[in-house]
């Protein structure tokens, strides 16, 4: 089957997974029977998905129009003949029990057409087991969705041991088809790749807190500010739910062995049913407050034992031919809200220290999670899992893209749209670079900065990352400065810098685009100055810079108010150049740059650094002007200009 044969998708089960699948598979334009056991279930699906699409109308995420539209394609059913005999492809997500979901195949492929494919979104079961509950195994594959599935990204997409590789091209392309981000799963194992990283991370977590090596408190306040997780690990088992965390261990137990032993202390609080946030308990009490990291229990020795932990399980995965390292880390940062994935992070610490860790851990106490696995030396050896150092393509970044045309325009993402393209240290770095790297190359004659995505520009600084290490006063200087420094190499620049304002453009982010020269918004955008409203102020130069372009009256009112405006608005106030459609930014912002692309290098260059320099001083500023003026006049480009104007021509500029 190729993607163009796919209409009809029918998803079987109603509940949580099933009616979101079901939402994005319509949301797509896909025709979607929704099927359940009982009306009031297949019911209750259908109301959620209504529910759901006029709440992504009412944030003006889709119009009311493609809401109802959707709706319309989904046909609510309890008969199973009727809802697989026209599939086209059936997705399975109903209760993760093995007997359940054997009736439910068996049934469905006696009515389903031949050529249907099967998929199932299990999160624990095995997929080769289930292909054979079916007639056609070699149509059967894993396509793991996220919860919950209309917002998150990532969808697994897992071969079986009878799956063929046409079925999962086509899953694969279905899953982008819904406007998601695939990621390959080569081998049916346990937890596929994220649960096989999250699950192992939060039960070393329990095992240090169990063993008396550390508090609940050091182990969160490590994994968050230390490491620079979304959340603690703790905090993450509440959120999972630690029944699910439990059953997924034991499984993995079962099939992978004692390392995967639940901790007692996990065991303890679904005994207590203490799940979590959704009975109210968990590690933390959640009709007290809920969980309260500190940011100052960070701990050295708790932060390499979980990125040890997490580093075995990544060299498990690439040793075992489950997934390779781009792809754990893709799926994880997409899956789990990563900054950076297990992979990376594991090769930033450096793998030595942590085999060296792993070893100690082995040693000391013989537990079998701590036995380094057989691929993580042979890693260790290569200089980590992203093979070392050796990569000398200078245009690699992790939380950027740079990329160049044939227009001479450069342009640098912000790529980290899975947190809203915030600004930590490392994107700094690479930032940095990467303008020099762009200033550096002949053939650029202008940049251009998006984000990612269509969420965000960038809703400034890291936060999290930023509260992390800025409770040191004199680190939180040098970031400020840092910032001040970086996003002034683009003011600096003799390269017209254009900024594409897509979503939110907020904080740290509207003081990188300040730093443009000219700013093009998308009329969904949002800007604003939000720092006062955490009790900081605009450290990466918005208190000196957004008042040389608005005036100090509405720097002020703008920086005071901490309110995020309309692009509109900031086109009044002249922070914004052009406000366009959200669907043309991309194409406006880039034209805009290939326009400046094509002027004149040298006169753009003199009249930038003219214009900066009579910020300071209007005297000095002039008399660059009347010097640059007078160099201007031996230039070639001065005579390709009054040439092609003579001919009637566009000019050729050649910067010379
Ligand atoms: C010197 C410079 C200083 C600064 O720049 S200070 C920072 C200034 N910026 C802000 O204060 C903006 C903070 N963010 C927000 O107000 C909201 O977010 C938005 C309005 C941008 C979006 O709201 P919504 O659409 O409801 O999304 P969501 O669930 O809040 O965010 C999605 C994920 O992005 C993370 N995130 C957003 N902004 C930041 C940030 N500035 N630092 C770190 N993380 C951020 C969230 O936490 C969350 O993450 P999860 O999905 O894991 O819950």
């Amino acid at each position: 089957m190729e993607i163009d044969d796919i209409n009809s998708i029918t998803v079987l089960g109603a509940g949580n997974m099933g009616h979101g699948i079901a939402e994005v598979a319509a949301l797509a334009g896909y025709d979607v029977t929704l099927r359940d056991i009982n009306e009031e279930f297949v019911q209750s699906g259908y109301d959620d998905i209504e529910w759901s699409l006029n709440k992504l109308a009412e944030k003006d995420q889709i119009s009311q129009e493609d809401a109802d539209a959707a709706l319309d394609r989904v046909t609510p059913l309890v008969d199973v003949e009727e809802s697989v005999t026209d599939a086209d492809v059936v997705i399975e997500a109903v209760p993760e029990k093995m007997g359940i979901k054997e009736d439910v195949y068996t049934e469905a492929s006696e009515y389903a057409p031949d050529q249907a494919i099967f998929a199932t979104n299990t999160s624990s079961l095995s997929i080769t087991d289930l292909s054979e509950f079916t007639d056609n195994p070699e149509q059967f594959c894993g396509m793991h969705f996220f919860n919950p599935p209309v917002r998150m990204q990532l969808v697994e997409v897992i071969s079986g041991e009878h799956t063929d590789e046409a079925t999962l091209d086509v899953i694969e392309e279905l899953a982008e088809d819904f406007g998601k981000t695939p990621v390959r799963v080569h081998r049916d194992s346990p937890g596929f790749i994220v649960n096989r990283i999250l699950v192992p991370l939060m039960n070393e977590a329990c095992w240090l807190v169990h063993e008396g090596e550390a508090t609940i408190e050091e182990v969160d306040s490590t994994t968050k500010y230390g490491m620079g997780l979304p959340m603690g690990s703790f905090e993450l088992g509440d959120q999972v739910g630690n029944d699910v965390s439990y059953h997924v261990l034991e499984y993995m137990h079962d099939v992978l062995g004692e390392a995967y032993e639940p901790c007692p202390l996990l065991a303890e609080k679904v005994e207590n049913e203490e799940l979590g946030k959704k009975t109210g308990k968990g590690f933390y009490d959640y009709e007290n407050g809920g969980a309260d990291v500190p940011s100052d229990q960070v701990s050295e020795s708790v932060s390499d034992r979980l990125t040890a932990v997490m580093a075995n399980e990544v060299a498990n995965l690439i040793g075992g031919d489950v997934a390779e390292a781009d792809a754990i880390d893709e799926a994880v940062m997409l899956g789990a809200g990563f900054p950076n994935g297990p992979a990376k992070l594991a090769d930033d610490v450096g793998l030595d220290h942590l085999l060296e860790t792993l070893e100690d851990a082995y040693e000391e106490t013989s537990a079998a999670r701590y036995e380094p696995a057989d691929y993580f030396a042979e890693a260790a050896e290569q200089g980590g899992f992203h093979g070392g150092g050796e990569d000398d393509d200078s245009y690699e970044f992790d939380t950027i893209s740079i990329e160049t045309s044939d227009d001479r325009v450069g342009t640098i993402t912000l790529d980290r749209p899975h947190r809203m393209n915030t600004i930590s240290g490392e994107l700094l770095d690479e930032l940095g670079e990467a303008i020099e790297l762009l200033e550096a190359d002949e053939e650029v004659r202008s940049i251009l900065l998006v984000g990612a995505g269509e969420k965000a520009f960038s809703a400034g600084a890291d936060v999290q990352s930023m509260a992390g290490s800025g409770a040191d006063p004199i680190e939180a200087v040098e970031l400020s400065r840092k910032g001040q420094q970086t996003f002034g190499k683009l003011e600096d620049s003799d390269l017209p810098v254009v900024a594409g304002i897509d979503g939110y453009c907020l904080g740290g982010g509207m003081e990188l685009a300040t730093c443009a020269d000219l700013r093009v918004a998308s009329e969904r955008s949002q800007l604003g100055q939000p720092e006062h409203n955490l009790g900081l102020l605009p450290g990466w130069g918005g208190t000196q810079r957004l008042q040389q372009i608005v005036g100090e009256g509405r720097a002020k009112e703008i920086i005071f108010t901490a309110e995020r405006y309309d692009p509109e608005t900031m086109a009044d106030y002249g922070f914004v150049n052009d406000v366009v459609g959200n669907d043309e930014l991309r194409e406006e912002a880039y034209d805009l740059a290939a326009d400046l692309a094509a002027g004149p290098p040298i006169a753009q260059r003199y009249t930038k650094r003219a214009m900066k320099k009579g910020w300071e001083d209007a005297e000095a500023g002039l008399e660059i002007e009347a010097q640059a003026f007078g160099h201007l006049m031996a230039t070639d480009d001065l005579m390709e200009g009054v040439t092609a104007f003579m001919s009637d021509r566009d000019p050729e500029f050649e910067g010379k």
